[in-house]
């Protein structure tokens, strides 16, 4: 289903050999296709995810049981640092993985009202890196999630709990 659908869009939009490797092998982890989160035309100029941003991340979002993942690889313009990548850009990262989830889950958007967030060790530009989003627990409109970023030697990269609030 993902092969299928990356192919077919334009190369600046699809997620790379590395990427494609790695989701082949979270999908052999559980044992199961994962199925990509549709896009939104509506949100299209989003940084993080829209496909009509031309300076955007164009993330690509996979439902996992209880929670999204994504890999990201930066690229040279997204360092801070001579070769390790923005904390600002980290925190997109961590921020869009939580409120795209329950965007997608919810069907109505997720504004975030706070985020705590904790960089552990750094990300090198050109290594694909794997963000995970979990929820944790809510009251009413408020949500908590739990968000982590690994780089590919396993170490934590930075982690984040949000507290996102649901539209009426
Ligand atoms: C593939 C998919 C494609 C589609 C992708 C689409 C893009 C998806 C991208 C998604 C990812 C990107 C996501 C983004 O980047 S969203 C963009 C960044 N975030 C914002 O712009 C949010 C700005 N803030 C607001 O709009 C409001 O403050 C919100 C809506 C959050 C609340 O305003 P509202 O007027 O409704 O509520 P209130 O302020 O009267 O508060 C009411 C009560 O709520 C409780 N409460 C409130 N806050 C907190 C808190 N932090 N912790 C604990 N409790 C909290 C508290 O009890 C409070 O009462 P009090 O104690 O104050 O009396």
């Amino acid at each position: 289903m993902e092969s299928i659908q990356n192919n077919m869009l334009p190369q600046h939009l699809q997620m790379n050999e590395t990427e494609r490797k790695l989701l082949a092998e979270e999908e052999k982890k559980y044992g199961t296709k994962l199925m990509e989160m549709p896009k939104d035309q509506k949100y299209g100029m989003c940084f993080a995810c829209g496909e009509e941003n031309p300076v955007g991340l164009h993330l690509h979002f996979f439902w996992i049981p209880n929670g999204v993942m994504a890999f990201f690889t930066p690229k040279p313009e997204h360092q801070s640092y001579n070769g390790r990548m923005h904390g600002g850009l980290i925190t997109v990262l961590l921020d869009e993985i939580m409120g795209n989830y329950l965007f997608k889950k919810e069907g109505v958007p997720a504004y975030t009202a706070r985020i705590d967030l904790r960089f552990r060790t750094p990300v090198q530009i050109g290594t694909t890196i794997r963000c995970e989003g979990h929820e944790v627990k809510r009251k009413g409109r408020l949500v908590v999630m739990e968000g982590v970023i690994i780089n590919p030697d396993g170490t934590v990269a930075a982690e984040a709990t949000s507290t996102l609030m649901l539209e009426k």
